[in-house]
């Protein structure tokens, strides 16, 4: 794997970025008023854990009522506990949870450490079947702390080989970390399967930082997934992959095949960018960089983020908004705004009866904006020359200097004079920390207000716009009588907010929306006026004629196809965005799914297609094409060599990196769900940018004497998927032996202890083979494999048989084996450490035993 070790150095120096590290060099002076100011005498010093801007900010704000605020900076200030899930689709998920139940939790109960926790280690009790577990210790405390050491090892293995996977508790609730959301995505759409077939549906995760797609790639190869694709676009402008008005053309009549051609999605998760300030306790930095500009400096983003996202989606499809940050303008204020430009398309759902014992508030239903040292109740307080940073989005009612809305008409609803809606009875099933929980902070501006209506007129808006030319500002002279506060008449307390101190862990923002029809192609085009009017500098969407034939009246699809035009057409603005993505590609030229592209051969387009294709080598640049692998002297050697029964389809299902058949090193193996949006992606002209999709299953690898008449080994993570198909070069060991297996590397043949499995093992065809551990002492000649079965891939060299599994995979392997069967595991796990500085690779050639990939350990333990 070319590069892998160079990648993880990459990845590590990235990620350590945002490590947990309060001994930092810090080169600016802590000012007690919060941001930094240069300093040429940099001091050694911990990070401040306080910022009194951040701190005027959020008690102004009003998200955590006046007799909670210690409590809730005393938390905040702490190190966050480690959380982490138990991967419910590991073959050894349930051993795992017994041990944590059985062993660790009762041999660490005298670790506590914390006043506000009595175990050191327990299950989150608002996680489903005790798979989400907490511990009572920040990662630097585990390290650190010698009792826990054990419990260190185990976490940091388990986490390693896949088993568990380290995620925030609150980030459980939805979406995907680095890659550990994704993860717990895929998990869902497995377990809705019956095991041994692939799910029906699939998961798209998109980042548009090249790194952390890498990462993502590494944490989810662990779930061995054929239902996966890794995109790497600029999600407001996430492809559409829709036929368009000038493909339907050639469809006439044939609606059906059309419909099938659309990709919209069932659920879309948008993690967005933010400020991060919920992650203050795993970030502590923040403490030292946070200002309130950084809130309002994302909103846009989000905003347009979210809005594709509510594009993509399907009738009756949700979406998932969230963010790590607890400031409104980031959270209600860009729902409020989905809400108000899909006007009417689209609900906000109340999930108070969802996982009752998570402790969460509801979302506001009015904020304010500072921008400047300034706090804004409207946005007729604004500043002419701000107002291409402060957007009237910002502001409960999006109310713009004319009095009116900027979006569409029904938003008129949005604005009510505060007091008339608080919007409490909505949250009494919510399980509150206090049931009658209302920020003091609002119930202040609700008394203020009741005598202040909103102004909806123009001659005060000309006096403001008079006194902003002067060079005064209005919103400072008004915010003295603090005189008025917007609400917003969206039931925005349906959002969640969890606060560090509601379970002792970060803060986090939640919403659901659920798509009732389809957004109007006048809000699309709204919506485009809208970025237009509040801001001449930035041009988000090339304006589209296409787009004005559309009639609303027209079928579904052309609504569909209406509202994906928003960016569909974009492919032209998007050459604008070329060099920025060129030189992004070129950043990743060394890694295992993202490699240098010589040609633009993608084997699999038509004659019109080869035209869009030459275009997207300019867009695409730096991205090997992915090729469907057809090659059918091949194909039939390898399934003819493991005597792959026919019903596990192939064509169609293999594809690679490299257009050149004699020279694919690796062959992928993907779903049909994967394979229709690849066939949708080639005939659009591949807008997408796929850095990755399916699960490894084949590999070339050479015997040394070319003794092996298939050239392609089986990969360790498609043995499971392929393991009940195949019925030749597969052997049965008893327990004994395959411990040996795993801990000696290489046994020769007259070593093993069962002699006859020594001898079957000698009459294999040279290379590649599977190992199968035989658990009950079944009869050997028939193997009926399943999703429990017990098996790795080893190559029959002359004289013995090698694993073809990591040092640390084997390792892992020896321990549950321990666990299960009760083996002397010490001796064998001492002896395997031993042995795992044996050359696996002595039997052939290109053995890549480990998989090369390095372990990065930010998100680990
Ligand atoms: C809060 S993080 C969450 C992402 C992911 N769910 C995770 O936890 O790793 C936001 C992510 O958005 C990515 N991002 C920033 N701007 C983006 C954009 N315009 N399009 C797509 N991704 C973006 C960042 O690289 C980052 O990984």
């Amino acid at each position: 794997m070319g590069g892998g070790q160079k990648r993880g150095r990459t990845q590590r120096r990235h990620f350590k970025q945002s490590r947990e590290n309060v001994w930092k060099h810090n080169p600016k002076k802590i000012l007690p008023d919060g941001p930094s100011t240069d300093d040429s005498n940099p001091t050694w010093e911990p990070f401040a854990n306080q910022n009194t801007g951040f701190e005027e900010y959020y008690k102004e704000q009003g998200i955590v009522p006046e007799d909670e605020w210690e409590e809730f900076l005393s938390l905040l200030r702490k190190p966050l506990p480690a959380a982490f899930r138990i991967n419910a689709s590991g073959q050894f998920f349930t051993d795992i949870l017994s041990q944590l139940e059985n062993d660790f939790m009762k041999s660490l109960e005298a670790e506590v450490n914390d006043e506000h926790e009595i175990e050191a280690i327990r299950p989150l009790p608002w996680y489903p079947g005790n798979l989400a577990w907490h511990l009572n210790f920040s990662r630097m405390q585990i390290r650190k702390n010698q009792a826990l050491e054990r419990l260190h090892e185990f976490l940091k293995q388990e986490n390693e080989v896949g088993n568990i996977t380290r995620q925030e508790a609150v980030s459980m609730v939805v979406c995907a970390a680095p890659g550990s959301k994704t993860f717990q995505l895929l998990e869902i759409i497995h377990q809705s399967t019956e095991p041994g077939l692939l799910p029906n549906g699939l998961v798209i995760a998109n980042d548009v930082d090249v790194q952390r797609c890498n990462l993502l790639i590494h944490q989810t190869k662990r779930m061995c997934s054929a239902n996966l694709i890794v995109t790497n676009n600029e999600a407001q402008h996430f492809p559409s992959c829709t036929l368009t008005v000038d493909h339907m053309e050639a469809f006439r009549g044939g609606k059906e095949e059309l419909r099938a051609n659309i990709l919209q999605f069932d659920r879309v998760l948008c993690d967005v960018p933010c400020s991060g300030d919920g992650t203050l306790r795993k970030a502590p930095d923040i403490w030292r960089k946070w200002n309130a500009g950084m809130g309002n400096g994302v909103h846009r983003l989000q905003v347009e983020i979210a809005m594709r996202g509510i594009a993509l989606l399907k009738v009756g499809g949700r979406m998932v908004y969230s963010t790590c940050s607890m400031n409104p303008v980031e959270d209600e204020a860009v729902v409020a705004e989905i809400l108000r430009r899909s006007g009417g398309s689209v609900e906000l759902v109340d999930v108070s009866s969802e996982l009752p014992e998570l402790i969460r508030r509801p979302g506001l239903k009015t904020w304010k904006v500072k921008d400047k040292g300034l706090w804004l109740t409207t946005y007729k307080d604004v500043p002419i020359y701000r107002r291409n940073v402060i957007l009237p989005s910002m502001f409960p009612s999006n109310q713009t200097c004319g009095g009116r809305p900027v979006s569409y008409d029904g938003a008129q609803e949005d604005v009510e004079v505060l007091g008339s809606t608080t919007g409490k009875e909505n949250v009494t099933n919510l399980r509150m920390r206090d049931q009658d929980y209302k920020s003091k902070e609002h119930e202040t501006h609700c008394g203020n207000l009741q005598n202040n209506k909103m102004q909806t007129d123009t001659g005060e808006t000309a006096n403001k716009l008079q006194e902003v030319s002067s060079n005064k500002s209005p919103a400072a002279e008004e915010l003295d009588g603090d005189s008025k506060v917007e609400v917003s008449g969206f039931p925005l307390e349906r959002c969640l907010r969890i606060l560090p101190h509601d379970q002792n862990s970060g803060a986090f923002f939640i919403a659901v929306l659920q798509k009732l029809s389809h957004l109007h192609a006048s809000h699309i085009k709204q919506s485009n006026n809208i970025r237009n009017k509040v801001s001449t500098t930035v041009d988000f969407i090339r304006k589209d004629e296409h787009e004005a034939e559309i009639k609303p009246s027209e079928d579904l699809h052309h609504q569909a196809v209406a509202e994906a035009a928003s960016s569909a057409k974009l492919t032209a603005d998007q050459s604008k965005e070329n060099s920025k993505t060129n030189s992004m590609c070129s950043e990743v030229t060394n890694s295992e799914e993202v490699v240098v592209c010589d040609d633009g051969e993608t084997g699999q387009v038509g004659k019109k297609d080869v035209k869009g294709k030459l275009q997207i080598q300019g867009r695409w640049r730096g991205v090997d094409p992915v090729v469907l692998f057809t090659d059918e002297t091949t194909i039939n050697s390898i399934r003819s060599f493991y005597g792959i029964n026919e019903c596990f389809a192939l064509d169609g299902h293999l594809v690679t990196r490299n257009s050149d058949a004699n020279h694919v090193k690796r062959i992928y193996y993907i779903s049909k769900s994967v394979h229709d949006v690849l066939q949708l992606n080639f005939r659009v002209g591949q807008r997408l940018k796929i850095t990755s999709l399916g699960l490894k299953i084949f590999e070339r690898q050479k015997p040394k004497d070319g003794s092996s008449p298939c050239s392609f080994r089986l990969s360790s993570e498609g043995l499971p998927l392929l393991l009940p198909y195949i019925s030749k070069q597969i052997l049965c060991a008893s327990l004994v032996d395959f411990q040996h297996l795993l801990q000696y590397r290489t046994i020769k043949f007259a070593d093993f202890v069962d002699a006859s499995f020594g001898e079957k093992a000698s009459n294999l065809m040279s290379g590649c083979c599977v190992v199968v551990l035989n658990e009950g002492n079944q009869i050997t000649d028939n193997i009926v494999a399943d999703a429990s079965t017990i098996a790795i891939v080893c190559w029959k060299g002359k004289t013995n048989v090698s694993v073809l599994v990591s040092p640390l995979d084997a390792k892992e392997l020896l321990e549950r084996l321990a666990v299960r069967f009760g083996s002397d595991r010490g001796t064998l796990l001492e002896e395997n450490e031993t042995n795992s500085e044996i050359d696996t690779s002595k039997n052939c050639e290109d053995a890549e035993s480990t998989d090369g990939f390095e372990m990065v350990d930010q998100e680990g333990f």
